[in-house]
């Protein structure tokens, strides 16, 4: 096995952590560097000098560490055990390359110029495809094929089209008014500001009649679920790689599995019923679940979605779309709270839109969000800044592939190439001191004038992925972060607390989302003059 490569841009990570999570290799130093010893040193011997080699290693190791620390000892054999068990095995019988790409013009030439060879993505660690062994698929987990064009166009275009976004005023005035409203009595910043886009997600999916009759407790029980899952999903991983043994070896993880898919398909098919029992809409604003039943897949015999399929989906709308909007908004007010000027500046920008508005409503539409240059730039500054997902992955093989990378090995092994997005929008290259918060920057004179989020002619930042499997969300997201960011400095002055309240940057890792590890505080104080602002207007 090829053990370090640095071609253009990509460089090959480890086997054992892609195989353990990252969480499993930073538990603790000693039993990763045995992981990492036996990659480098073990693996690539043929297997009598490798079982040597682990009873040497395995008794020395453990003699060293029983003079620090007897608790290391049993992490140490433990994680030996299991990586023999597991990693071993794997990687005798699948030698591929896991390759991180961290260069923009290698992903601009993999993701946009060569994208027919970079449609896939790896085996996904969702508890519907490790259950069903790879039969259940949402839009992020399906093969590029048929299945994936009939529920990505459906999504893309039924609802989350820009022309539909008009249709859910109600829906953000709502949801906006409940945000307000809990500040407003002092709840924790950051924890309402996700409620809040989970929210939302959650009338887009189920429609507003049915996400009223539940009410918050379970709608906050239905959040609650969905960001557990997310924070598993890293520790799956092995589940999906060695479904058998990871079964005998991981029994809690399998457990924790199976729990939260039963909860999922629980609460999601009673709602998906009194969808179906409603009558259906002919105008207006058709939920997700609503456009979901009345799909028929064309190209699979015209049948229409199971419901191991629907569950997946939904959990998909509800978890991946929500958390990443959630976290981005929360990034983009902790830089306001850190920096007081900025959020001056913002204010000055929202406050002068509403009195040149001529309409007595105080919601902001999109029309006067679109004529707000530093709000957007602000908005895309956090998600260069802090881009909410990680990295984009994807499975490749083939020539095209292999030639792209600069990899030959990856024309008949194949490879997981993940692109590491918080890098390529850290580039010094592109961005002057590309780690300072700027919203300047995307101001017209600025670097970013004009910035292409969709990356198509070139690509200096990708928080919302590139190529034909791109984020079919960018419209909702950025409409949604605008409207928020605006609404919440026009309410309230957003001060730093004291103490162990003050914003910290810090990342939560291990998450498959870049949220903050301690979620926002801050020190709200009402403005009396918006409303004066507004009866002025009207
Ligand atoms: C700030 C908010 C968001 C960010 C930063 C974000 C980011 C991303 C990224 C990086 C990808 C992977 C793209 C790739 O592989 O090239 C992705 C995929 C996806 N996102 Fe988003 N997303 C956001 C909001 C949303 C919303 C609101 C939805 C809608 C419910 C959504 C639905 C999806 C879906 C279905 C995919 C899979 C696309 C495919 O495989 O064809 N996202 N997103």
């Amino acid at each position: 096995m090829k053990k370090s490569l640095e071609v253009d841009g990509t460089q090959n990570i480890h086997f054992w952590r892609r195989l353990f999570g990252y969480k499993m290799s930073m538990a603790s130093c000693s039993a990763a560097s045995a992981s990492l010893a036996m990659e480098y040193i073990l693996l690539p011997l043929p297997g009598g000098i490798m079982a040597t080699g682990i009873c040497v290693l395995l008794p020395t190791a453990m003699i060293i560490l029983v003079i620090f620390s007897r608790r290391k000892v049993v992490t140490l054999v433990t994680a030996l055990l299991r990586n023999l068990a597991a990693g071993v095995v794997g990687t005798r019988r699948r030698r591929e390359l896991s390759i991180q790409v961290t260069d923009r013009a290698v992903a601009h030439r993999a993701l946009v110029q060569h994208s027919a060879a970079f449609l896939d993505r790896p085996l996904s660690a969702v508890p519907s495809t490790i259950l069903t062994r790879n039969r259940h698929f949402n839009i992020v987990s399906a093969p590029y094929g048929p299945y994936w064009r009939a529920a990505r166009r459906n999504l893309a275009s039924n609802l989350l089209h820009p022309s539909r976004l008009g249709l859910l005023d109600d829906t953000r005035a709502r949801v906006l008014a409940d945000l307000l409203r809990a500040l407003r009595s002092g709840a924790p910043a950051g924890e309402s500001l996700h409620f809040a886009m989970f929210n939302i997600a959650a009338e887009m999916c189920f429609g507003a009649d049915v996400v009223s009759k539940l009410g918050p407790t379970r709608l906050r029980a239905m959040q609650k679920f969905n960001r557990d899952l997310l924070l598993a999903i890293p520790s799956f991983g092995v589940l999906v790689s060695y479904p058998r043994i990871g079964k005998l070896l991981y029994r809690s993880r399998w457990r924790q599995l199976l729990a939260l898919r039963r909860q999922q398909e629980e609460s999601y098919m009673s709602l998906v019923a009194e969808v179906r029992s409603s009558p259906p809409h002919t105008t207006g604003f058709k939920c997700y679940v609503e456009s979901l039943l009345e799909l028929r897949i064309h190209e699979d015999d015209g049948r229409p979605f199971t419901d191991g399929e629907l569950v997946s989906l939904i959990s998909e709308f509800l978890g991946g779309g929500t958390e990443s909007t959630g976290a981005s908004l929360e990034w983009t007010m902790a830089n306001l709270v850190r920096r007081p000027e900025l959020q001056q500046k913002l204010r000055a920008e929202v406050d002068a839109a509403i009195v040149c508005s001529s309409r007595e409503s105080i919601q902001l539409q999109e029309a006067e969000l679109s004529r707000m240059p530093y709000l957007k730039a602000t908005v895309l500054e956090s998600l260069r800044r802090h881009p909410p997902v990680a990295t984009v992955v994807r499975h490749v093989q083939g020539e095209e592939a292999a030639k792209v990378l600069g990899a030959p090995s990856v024309a008949d092994v194949g490879a997981t190439v993940e692109f590491v997005i918080g890098e390529i929008s850290l580039d010094a290259a592109a961005w002057p001191d590309p780690t300072d918060f700027v919203p300047e920057r995307f101001m017209p004179g600025g670097d970013g004038e004009g910035a292409d989020l969709t990356c198509t002619r070139q690509l200096r930042m990708m928080p919302f992925g590139a190529g034909r499997r791109a984020c079919p969300g960018i419209a909702p997201a950025m409409l949604h972060l605008e409207y928020f960011v605006a609404h919440l400095v026009r309410e309230f002055e957003w001060w730093e607390a004291d103490g162990d309240d003050r914003v910290d940057f810090t990342v939560l890792r291990g998450f498959v989302l870049n949220t903050m590890n301690h979620p926002l505080r801050a020190r709200l104080v009402p403005r009396q003059q918006t409303s004066a602002l507004v009866l002025h207007a009207s």
